[in-house]
């Protein structure tokens, strides 16, 4: 029987299996799997070992061997997305061949894990079950150059960096690829005609879509890959484009050298390939050449190929032995020493023992044999196979740290948001919390009633008294010692009408002067002990207070206090009496550390600074690494061969260097500018603000790392600074916290640290004294806990 005009002579069929016919079980059966083997070739691992082996070994490692020797080889793939409770199987037992520099065009409904297995072929994600060969290797395993430079992969999404220009984009890719600068500028040049791109200095952003998803493919094709992924790369491009596309893929796969695995809505436009893998729920329905499906099936269109498949499916008439029944049949290849026979999972098509002769033969209508008769058996695994593992010692390299440093500083460079952010905002809350934080009130209303004076006209007029050794008037002595920036008099007739003004919420406190308070209080101390009741009480200033603000309350007190300190002092001076006798009989002596009117801004100030780098740490890191991540950039980059390790270790670097920006900036105005006492060792001070940089970093990695969303990482960045700050010390003294709380808020990142800058800031201590070396101590652990988490966490989700 004729296929399409070829006719399968026993040439064409010793040409289309050379490589595997003598290997072909002599017993194989319809709907039996026999891997083609070849008895003669060494497998690869075993060149220059001559061991003999049982058969069913020899039969395994040929097996093996045969995988390697195709371009992409899955066998029995199984991928489940969600729950175990509520699984989402996408690949269910899923197999597919793709012979070395062949076109192979994926198709199927959207939704049917097409996108899957290709992530799964690059090593994005890994199948729950099921093997993966591609390029003689295992995606993900050491020397496999999966991922990495031996794939070039456009995903679905657009995955470029928007504020990158198109030069750029080329550069951060071709430096990852590990190509020299020169290199990428002429391959540059080639692919910005080829795809007909607008100027290379255009920026990404600012493309339209359809333009963008061109960049995309020429990222794609950038490095000359061996094996071309291409997830859907004409959607949004104009016919003579597409057409100029499908051209280059046959081009560049007529050399046998490069092969390529498309996906496309548009099934017509797959016609140019050389085969074609029909997908339905998660198997492949077919996998043939395009020009024998239409045959075996007398379509017009390969639509209707996969209709009549879809539908043979769902019918449950697809089963192995009818499928392949109906490729055999068909095609009359059914002598069972010459054919292989299709596997497992009812796939249609000769598939897994396609070589490329066929495959482009049949879609030529057997016209064009592009290598001359020369056969494409048991090809040579490429120069770097899966045993060529000379990159495996290198942990980095500088073209790769080149690419991604310059991504991160450009990212940020180009962005005012993030720079604004950066430096800007730790500026701003350091002027905002030294302006707004630890100043005493002003212009706090004190209702006075001072019944020793007449009250007219909204006052208390001619409230004078006589200095020196007089006692007149001593209410008006006192008043005038009350702090005037803190505290607003205004004069009330009667107490009532004072305590009323407190309880209406128009003062803070009333101050209450009896008609004879100045002979009562020379009486109470001349008399001392023998004062009786009424005196003592004539000689009291009454006070009311609003006491609902605790620090408004505390200061009121404060200032009534010391004010009658300062004029009793300055009376008995003034009539040669010791003013001690006016002093309560606690004599404090100059502090050892701080001041003897201590701050609240310098108790705060240290757990401020340290707050504001951590945190704006944390915000910065964990949005940018998520955002790359959503906009599949993350994985673009994973996938052209950068490791996590890579990617957190040239974000280390970047917030580095903007860590000391900021540090400088936030120390510049804390200590120079607002006078915030630093009496130790500043290198020590500036060393471990970084230090807290670094850990709110990485903090800001185990985010980005844990959660899928930017609203998420907000989410927990937000939620976690409060409990952080609270029992960190910062602005309160953890002695006042019950004992479970103490011990928790020990073991936090900010706690030990904080208590460490504030005392080489305000004690003077060095890096020798416990409290100081401790803060140091837990920050670098935090860093390295922090550090191991997030590379965890991001390897486990690569699976
Ligand atoms: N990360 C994920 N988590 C959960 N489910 C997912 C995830 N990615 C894909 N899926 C689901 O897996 C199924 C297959 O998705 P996939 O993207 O592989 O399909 P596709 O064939 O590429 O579709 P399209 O042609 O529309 O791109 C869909 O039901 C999809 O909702």
């Amino acid at each position: 029987m004729e296929i399409s005009g070829s006719k399968p002579d026993g040439d064409r069929l010793k040409k289309m299996f050379s490589w595997s016919n003598n290997a072909l079980s002599e017993n194989a059966t319809m709907g039996e799997r026999v891997e083609p083997v070849a008895p003669n070739v060494p497998s690869p691992d075993l060149v220059g070992v001559a061991i003999e082996r049982p058969p069913q070994l020899q039969h395994q490692q040929s097996s093996v061997w045969a995988r390697r020797q195709q371009a992409v080889c899955v066998r029995h793939a199984f991928k489940t997305y969600g729950s175990k409770k509520n699984p989402n199987h996408v690949l269910s037992n899923l197999n597919m061949t793709v012979a070395k520099g062949t076109i192979y065009g994926l198709l199927g409904a959207s939704g049917c894990g097409k996108t899957t297995l290709l992530s799964c072929i690059v090593g994005r994600r890994r199948l729950n079950t099921g093997e993966i060969w591609v390029l003689g290797g295992k995606p993900g395993t050491k020397g496999s150059g999966v991922p990495g430079r031996r794939v070039g992969y456009m995903p679905q999404e657009i995955a470029l960096y928007g504020e990158f220009s198109i030069r750029e984009t080329m550069m951060y890719f071709g430096w990852i690829f590990g190509m020299e600068t020169s290199e990428i500028n002429e391959r540059l040049q080639f692919l910005l005609n080829f795809l007909d791109l607008p100027s290379q200095n255009r920026l990404v952003k600012n493309l339209s879509g359809g333009q963008q998803r061109r960049v995309s493919f020429a990222v794609a094709l950038m490095h000359d890959p061996e094996l071309l992924i291409l997830d859907e790369p004409t959607v949004g491009v104009d016919p003579l484009l597409r057409q100029s596309i499908w051209n280059h893929l046959v081009q560049i796969t007529k050399d046998g050298n490069k092969t390529v695995i498309i996906t496309t809505h548009y099934i017509e436009e797959a016609r140019s390939a050389h085969a074609i893998g029909l997908m339905r729920s998660g198997k492949l329905l077919a996998e043939e050449s395009p020009h024998v499906l239409l045959s075996m099936y007398g379509c017009q269109s390969l639509e209707e190929v996969f209709l009549k498949l879809s539908r043979k499916q769902t019918n449950n008439t697809v089963d192995t032995n009818i499928s392949n029944n109906i490729s055999l049949a068909t095609m009359n290849w059914g002598k069972k020493d010459s054919i292989s026979v299709t596997e497992e999972s009812g796939v249609v098509g000769l598939n897994f023992h396609q070589s490329k002769e066929v495959l482009i033969h049949d879609a030529n209508n057997g016209h064009v044999d592009i290598n001359g008769g020369k056969t494409l058996s048991a090809p040579v695994v490429s120069a770097q196979s899966l045993e060529d593992c000379s990159d495996c010692l290198h942990i980095t390299t500088a073209g790769k740290m080149r690419a991604l440093l310059q991504k991160n500083f450009l990212r940020m460079w180009r962005n005012v948001g993030v720079m604004l952010f950066i430096f800007a905002l730790p500026v701003m809350q350091v002027i905002l919390f030294c302006m707004a934080i630890g100043r005493d009130p002003t212009d706090l209303k004190l209702a006075i009633v001072n019944h020793e004076m007449n009250y007219t006209n909204m006052s208390y007029q001619n409230c004078q008294y006589q200095p020196g050794c007089k006692f007149t008037h001593l209410s008006c002595r006192y008043l005038e010692n009350l702090n005037n920036n803190t505290i607003h008099k205004v004069y009330y007739p009667d107490p009532e009408s004072a305590v009323n003004a407190v309880r209406e919420g128009n003062a803070w406190g009333a101050l209450y002067f009896t008609e004879n308070f100045t002979d009562a209080l020379v009486a109470r101390m001349a008399l001392g002990k023998d004062a009786d009741e009424e005196t003592l009480d004539q000689s009291e200033i009454r006070v009311w207070l609003d006491m609902s603000n605790q620090q408004i309350g505390v200061i009121l007190q404060r200032d009534l206090q010391l004010s009658y300190q300062d004029f009793a002092r300055e009376l008995l001076r003034s009539c040669n009496q010791n003013p001690k006798i006016a002093e309560i009989p606690i004599s404090f002596k100059e502090p050892l550390y701080g001041s003897t009117e201590p701050s609240f801004t310098d108790f705060v100030a240290p757990g401020v600074i340290l707050t504001i780098v951590f945190f704006l740490a944390v915000a910065l890191t964990s949005s940018a690494l998520i955002i790359e991540r959503m906009e599949g950039l993350l994985d673009r980059s994973w996938v052209a061969g950068v490791t996590p390790g890579e990617i957190l270790f040239s974000h280390v670097v970047t917030q580095f260097v903007v860590m000391c920006g900021q540090t400088t900036l936030v120390l510049i105005f804390m200590i120079l500018v607002f006078g915030v006492e630093c009496k130790g060792d500043i290198g020590w001070v500036i060393v471990l603000t970084i230090l807290q940089g670094l850990c709110g970093m990485c903090f800001g990695f185990v985010i980005s790392a844990i959660c899928e969303l930017e609203r998420n990482a907000i989410q927990l960045a937000l939620g976690s600074f409060y409990p952080t700050l609270l029992l960190s010390g910062v602005i309160w003294p953890i002695e006042g916290m019950p004992i479970v709380l103490r011990y928790i808020s020990t073991f936090l990142p900010l706690t030990l640290a904080t208590t460490s800058l504030r005392s080489i800031l305000t004690r003077g201590w060095s890096i020798v004294e416990k409290d100081v070396y401790l803060g140091f101590i837990s920050t670098t652990i935090w860093i390295v806990l922090f550090l191991t988490i997030s590379l965890l966490v991001l390897r486990f989700k690569r699976g």
